[in-house]
């Protein structure tokens, strides 16, 4: 097998913002390589900079030193290139589901009937056809992230950025996005960085997981995840899971034994 390609690389990323006391450091000299068509999970305690990381890949944010190299070639920002899903579905309420899905299309200019056939491929591809002139709020919390993952994918970027897309969710529909997500990634051909609080999560969709340490905030580890995953569900049934969630859980120190409680 050919040796796997980087397609963007995060090379000693700083970032600190000013707050009442003074600067606070969040990202201390980040590190780390995504290669064509990974899947990269994102762990790391709570505060510790993951969304900042994003937002600096997005052009959100400048980072205050260090480099993104695209590529092979240096850029400030993957603006253009990414498409950003949050956890928040962030649809326009007063459009319809099938005026959202085109928004984008229509302001890059793609003309109307092409947009139109477009946008009803994806929706019946997530199986979402019967819903066009339906409004966001009619539709259930796994709906409308079905509808922005659409929004995001139909702009066709090189890269996802992913932020806890599905926390807000219940675990059934988190583990039936799972699967839309894992079968859209292979069909579209697409590389996904995956912010996630959810180590079952991030063990059952990547193909690595980077594990950030506490503020100020370095790469502790990154982890490949070796296992069969014809779909998020049979993952979990993979011999090697239980090892891998529990490395997972050690790097965030959390306990996996039992302890006893002092009464
Ligand atoms: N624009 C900003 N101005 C000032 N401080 C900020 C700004 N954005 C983020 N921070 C601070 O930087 C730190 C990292 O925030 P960030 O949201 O990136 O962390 P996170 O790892 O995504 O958090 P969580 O796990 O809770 O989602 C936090 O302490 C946050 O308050």
């Amino acid at each position: 097998m050919s040796e796997p390609q980087i397609q963007l690389s995060i090379r000693n990323v700083r970032k600190s913002f000013a707050a009442k006391g003074g600067e606070v450091p969040v990202l201390d000299g980040l590190t780390f390589d995504i290669y064509e068509r990974d899947f990269v999970s994102i762990i790391g305690p709570s505060g510790c900079g993951k969304t900042t990381v994003f937002n600096i890949i997005a052009g959100l944010l400048d980072a205050d030193t260090g480099e993104l190299v695209y590529r092979g070639v240096p850029v400030d920002n993957l603006r253009g290139r990414i498409g950003y899903m949050m956890q928040k579905d962030l649809l326009f309420p007063w459009r319809t589901v099938l005026q959202n899905v085109l928004l984008g299309l229509t302001v890059r200019g793609v003309p109307e009937h092409e947009a139109l056939d477009t946008a009803r491929e994806y929706l019946s591809t997530f199986g979402l056809s019967g819903f066009e002139q339906s409004y966001p709020r009619t539709l259930s919390g796994g709906m409308r992230q079905r509808v922005a993952l659409i929004r995001t994918l139909i702009m066709d970027p090189d890269i996802l950025l992913l932020d806890e897309p599905f926390s807000a969710l219940d675990y059934q529909t988190r583990l039936y996005l799972e699967g839309v997500l894992m079968e859209a990634v292979e069909t579209f051909n697409k590389t996904v960085i995956l912010v996630t609080h959810d180590i079952d999560e991030a063990v059952a969709l990547s193909k690595r997981v980077v594990a950030l340490s506490g503020r100020p905030t370095k790469v502790k580890n990154v982890h490949t995840i070796d296992i069969e995953r014809s779909s998020p569900v049979e993952a979990r049934s993979d011999h090697r899971f239980s090892d891998y969630f529990h490395t997972l859980c050690g790097e965030l120190d959390i306990q996996t034994t039992k302890k006893r409680v002092k009464a």
